[in-house]
């Protein structure tokens, strides 16, 4: 019997003599019961983290959510090396981080790239000389780097802007730089610490466009922490949600959105409002609709509402009380009628109207 790689997160492994092939997920970032104590000033102690299993795959795209002192970023910081588990493990790359020595774990960075709310650039140098700088650092022949940056600021469509320095850039400009010189290592995964969160929602949804797009056409693994859903929502394979140190709940963006069985999740889930430029006005009665839909068809609206949503001018809104239980899921969309009229068309097979007539063709 022969197999064919259907997704490039899954690798076949080949048992010699046998007409089988073995598929196997591989995992990219593992935490197994992960433990983070802190101890204070004043000699009281904090757990950052309480027995947190996680595992991102090859090539996904991974959200963590959480309220403010969750734990998300203590755990950034454990993948990246910055911070050691008080117990358990963290294993990236194939490699146990925390059991790195001082040079081996330096190699073991180069290849998790990270990026920041506040882009953390260098602001007496220029762009071009802020994406060289991790190519410097690693000893790079100068010819390669001109030429690895001239690509990488292709990619990420600043190649006019080179010579800029940041203060001379908007804040979608400067993440961009701060992408290309997280990228410049070639790096197997990419640590994204709320890098939309000081970004409008217009200039946010580019970023996230741009980090789609980088991970279809690399393979590599995203791991973001947000306390945003809808980012979660436009870029996320799975998520897991945090609350007080320890994951409360996760899997599959849809399923989790869907049918969240945490009281933290289904807060975040009834927080959701996918923003397009039509923004909290595009949500008043007369200019939105309400639409219902089974359960069972819900995967297909999601997949949809996620497709069109962070390119056009909408809003959705899961209505508060609505999402448990009776087998239906309710949700108002309003915004651009044009945007809406697209929308409706796309998931009208699969939803029913329920109120607001005036804006289906
Ligand atoms: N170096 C440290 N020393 C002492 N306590 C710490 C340290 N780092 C984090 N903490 C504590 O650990 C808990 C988790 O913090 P963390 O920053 O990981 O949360 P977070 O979810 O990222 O929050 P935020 O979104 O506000 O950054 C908090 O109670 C925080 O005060």
């Amino acid at each position: 019997m022969r197999g064919r790689i259907c997704d490039e997160r899954i690798g076949p492994f080949y048992i010699c003599g046998k007409d089988f092939f073995y598929w196997v997920v591989m995992s990219l970032i593992q935490l197994k019961r992960v433990n983070k104590t802190f101890s204070r000033r004043d000699s009281q102690t904090v757990q950052a983290l309480i027995d947190v299993d996680l595992e991102v795959e090859k090539g996904e795209i991974f959200g963590i959510v959480g309220r403010s002192g969750a734990g998300k970023s203590t755990l950034l910081r454990l993948v990246n090396g910055l911070e050691i588990p008080t117990s358990g493990e963290v294993v990236v790359n194939g490699q146990v981080i925390s059991s790195l020595g001082e040079r081996e774990l330096r190699a073991a960075r180069t290849k998790i790239g990270m990026i920041f709310q506040h882009f953390n650039l260098l602001w007496s140098r220029t762009v071009r000389e802020n994406v060289s700088f991790p190519l410097e650092v690693a000893g790079r022949p100068k010819q390669e780097i001109r030429r690895k940056v001239d690509d990488l600021l292709e990619r990420v469509g600043l190649a006019d802007r080179a010579e800029a320095y940041p203060a001379q850039l908007s804040g979608g400009q400067k993440q961009r730089v701060g992408i290309a010189r997280a990228l410049a290592n070639d790096p197997r995964v990419l640590l994204c610490d709320e890098a939309t969160s000081a970004l409008d929602p217009e200039t946010t949804s580019s970023i996230l466009e741009l980090l789609k797009e980088i991970n279809r056409d690399t393979g590599i693994s995203l791991l973001l922490i947000t306390h945003e859903m809808s980012v979660v929502q436009s870029i996320c394979r799975r998520v897991a949600v945090m609350d007080e140190g320890r994951i409360v709940e996760s899997g599959d963006v849809g399923s989790v959105f869907h049918q969240p069985s945490h009281p933290l999740t289904r807060q975040f889930v009834r927080q959701l409002r996918v923003e397009g430029v039509g923004g909290e006005d595009s949500l008043s009665p007369e200019r939105s609709i309400v639409i219902r839909c089974d359960f069972s068809r819900w995967d297909q609206v999601w997949k949809i509402l996620s497709d069109v949503v962070g390119n056009s001018r909408v809003t959705v809104r899961i209505l508060d009380g609505e999402l448990e239980e009776n087998g239906r899921i309710s949700f108002q969309i309003g915004g651009d009628p044009g945007d809406v009229n697209h929308l409706l068309n796309r998931i009208r097979e699969y939803v029913e109207l329920v109120e607001g007539k005036a804006l289906v063709s």
